[in-house]
């Protein structure tokens, strides 16, 4: 019987999971380095840092310590730094001013480190919730965030952005329009160079709520964000909302949160074949760390396995929490 089954099965797949030479000869996807953007908090102060309780191993650091994680990215070959700023409440408010405060945290961080690094590309977030005194991304009128006087502080929040030396924008807000308003602004302003990644499909997510305890928008946040940011339960509505982002402008589209969504990534890149990227956010990063907090699952096999999935899902590259990790797992 044995010997009669044998002599029948000319097809066994695994010859080819023998060795790891094998497997690595017919791989399809790879992750590297260059597939990484690392997302950080600032805080105001010097030579500091608070961690983040919800996020084990990550915490908000002072423009100093930026600095020098920006210097440790280049180091380990990390492409790009994305800056979130904790702002201290004092600095809310209701119409949002600070966002486009020439000097405000995230302006003179990424000018600190782009003075000090410039080979790494700084790229910054587009929202108002970090000074909205509401928590909200845009302007609240009447219990209603609104549309087009959000867009309007959002540009301006783009401009001072871009006047600081981000390399690359990342409105998050999710309002209509705005991609080719800031577009438009950039051009008239001299700005023609600097690129937009659009958080185009951006879903109103429960897997947030570690990065709004880390740039502390929780406590003041008022219900939720769902006239905004997109239905957990639509495909394709992202589709349309990639098509618009790139008529308006965008150089690049982002999916996220990731994990759970990585049936829009890989439409998304089959659809239009752009520049795709993906973010693992907080609350994916939080769920796997307290799983290996508690030794249930294995960080290094976790952190890989994750990332590598979004490569075989289309993306280009990832926003990701353990990007000084991967990278120095990936540098052997
Ligand atoms: N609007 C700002 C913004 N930019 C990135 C994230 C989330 C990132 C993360 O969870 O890691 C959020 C939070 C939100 O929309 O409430």
């Amino acid at each position: 019987m044995t010997d009669d089954f044998a002599q029948h099965l000319r097809h066994r797949p695994r010859r080819l999971r023998r060795s790891p030479a094998i497997r690595g000869l017919v791989r399809e996807n790879t992750l590297t380095v260059d597939d990484l953007i690392w997302p950080i908090f600032v805080r105001d102060g010097e030579n500091d840092e608070t961690p983040i309780p919800s996020m084990p191993g990550v915490s908000r650091l002072t423009v100093d310590r930026a600095v020098a994680a920006a210097e440790m990215a280049v180091g380990l070959g990390i492409p790009a730094i994305c800056i979130f700023p904790y702002t201290d409440p004092s600095l809310k408010t209701e119409s949002c001013e600070e966002a486009w405060n020439p000097d405000n945290l995230s302006n003179r961080t990424i000018r600190a480190i782009k003075r000090t690094v410039p080979e790494i590309a700084v790229m910054t977030d587009i929202a108002l919730d970090p000074y909205n005194a509401n928590g909200h991304d845009g302007i609240v009128r009447n219990g209603y965030v609104v549309n087009d006087e959000s867009v309007a502080a959002l540009t301006r929040m783009a401009l001072a952005q871009a006047e600081a030396g981000a390399d690359i924008l990342g409105p998050s807000d999710m309002m209509d329009g705005r991609i080719g308003a800031m577009r438009d602004a950039l051009e008239e302003n001299g700005h023609s160079n600097v690129s937009i990644m659009s958080y185009s499909a951006k879903y109103s997510s429960g897997f947030y709520g570690p990065f709004r305890d880390a740039v502390g928008a929780s406590g003041a946040l008022k219900g939720d964000k769902n006239t905004y940011q997109m239905d957990p339960a639509n495909g394709d509505e992202a589709l349309r909302m990639i098509a618009r982002d790139l008529d308006e402008g965008a150089d690049m589209v982002m999916v996220k949160p990731g994990m759970p969504y990585l049936d829009i990534c890989r439409r998304v890149k089959d659809g239009f074949g752009v520049p795709t990227f993906a973010y693992q956010v907080s609350g994916e990063y939080a769920m796997l760390m307290a799983a290996v907090k508690n030794g249930w699952l294995d960080r290094d096999k976790v952190m890989i396995e994750s990332l590598t999935a979004f490569k075989r899902a289309g993306c280009d590259g990832i926003l990701t929490y353990f990007a000084p990790e991967i990278a120095r797992r990936l540098q052997g």
